[in-house]
């Protein structure tokens, strides 16, 4: 089946001018560097603002938002097209159910992803959230088993409902600052990043507001309460990701069965083989050896070896050799 045509990006023209210069320089930049299609999955928890979020960066209303945790289970795929460059957004369900990660969501996303490269992950969460538990783990581990480790180095954390006041008389940027610690904290650990890995593995954290309530600049353009233009701030992150000389993700379909469980571990069977043999095997022959040398011989064997007169003569024939031949 031929494929549908490419949609063009009209939603670009609903951004200010000043938005829209700065996202065709952006693509403009990425061209040069010879990246003509950016392919951005979007995970996350459910109702923390992913199709909000991907409404926002497409500038229409592509993905369903609802108050309530959408029931669909399947991703949906948005692509546009602008001046010889194509954009692909992956909106997926929230992969949280009844507190636990939902699986089968997942798999379903990961079938969705068959064959297709992700060049940049957004794992969204909100900014007003004040703490970070183990479920927030188990997503970070769910996206790591799935995909990779990798997948981080690609990946990108925004923060959505960042038009706030914080509380407890922080400033706005510590109070940020705090809740991207604690987050990357949790990514670092649900994604076994090691601290060896560290600072090459930075992942920006990027703060979204997708209220129609946010404020704008004198240019029209929506800012957050630190005066950043957002939109134009999370393209410029999401380009410097796809810049920053990792891989994308390549879902075929060993990425999607996993790792073989038969294989796991084969490098060691030879050394534990080896160690068995020196360690195990050695001592007991060895063992056996020593005992087999302590034993006193029985008669018959030391008659074939010539010695019987003269063990008969020595003190073990009084002992229970003796009473055995007497029987
Ligand atoms: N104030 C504010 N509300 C937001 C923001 N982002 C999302 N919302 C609201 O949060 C609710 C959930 O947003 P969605 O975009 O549907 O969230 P989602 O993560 O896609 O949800 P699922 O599809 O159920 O997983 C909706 O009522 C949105 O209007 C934000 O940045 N600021």
């Amino acid at each position: 089946m031929a494929a549908p045509p490419l949609r063009e990006w009209t939603g670009i023209q609903q951004f200010p001018p000043a938005t829209q210069t700065k996202l065709l320089d952006l693509l403009g930049k990425l061209k040069q560097e010879n990246v003509s299609t950016m392919t951005i999955l979007v995970m996350g928890k459910g109702g923390v603002g992913k199709s909000s979020t991907v409404n926002s960066i497409l500038g229409e209303r592509v993905a369903a938002v609802s108050a309530f945790q959408s029931e669909a289970l399947r991703p949906i795929m948005c692509s546009r097209s602008r001046a010889g460059f194509t954009l692909n957004i992956i909106d997926t369900p929230g992969l949280v159910e009844g507190g636990y990660v939902n699986e089968y969501a997942m798999e379903i996303v990961k079938r969705f992803l068959l064959n297709r490269t992700i060049d940049v992950l957004l794992y969204v969460d909100r900014l007003d959230a004040y703490r970070v538990d183990n479920l927030d783990r188990q997503v970070i581990k769910a996206i790591t088993d799935g995909f990779g480790k990798g997948i981080w180095r690609r990946g990108l954390v925004v923060l959505t409902h960042a038009q706030l006041s914080p509380p407890d008389g922080l400033s706005y940027e510590e109070f940020c600052s705090k809740r991207s610690e604690a987050l990357l904290k949790v990514v670092r650990l649900g994604a076994k990043i090691k601290k060896k890995e560290l600072q090459d593995s930075g992942i920006p954290v990027v703060l979204v507001e997708n209220s129609g309530r946010c404020h704008t600049n004198d240019s029209g353009e929506k800012v957050l309460p630190n005066g950043t233009a957002w939109i134009p701030n999370l393209v410029m992150t999401i380009t410097e990701v796809i810049s920053n000389g990792s891989k994308p993700i390549v879902v075929d379909q060993k990425l999607i069965d996993g790792p073989n469980p038969n294989e796991r571990g084969k490098f060691f069977i030879p050394l534990i083989l080896a160690f068995q043999y020196f360690f195990v095997v050695k001592r007991i022959q060895r063992a056996i050896k020593e005992d087999i040398a302590r034993e006193p011989k029985p008669l018959w064997e030391l008659r074939d070896m010539g010695l019987a007169n003269r063990y008969l003569s020595s003190p073990h024939w009084r002992g229970s050799s003796f009473r055995l031949l007497q029987r």
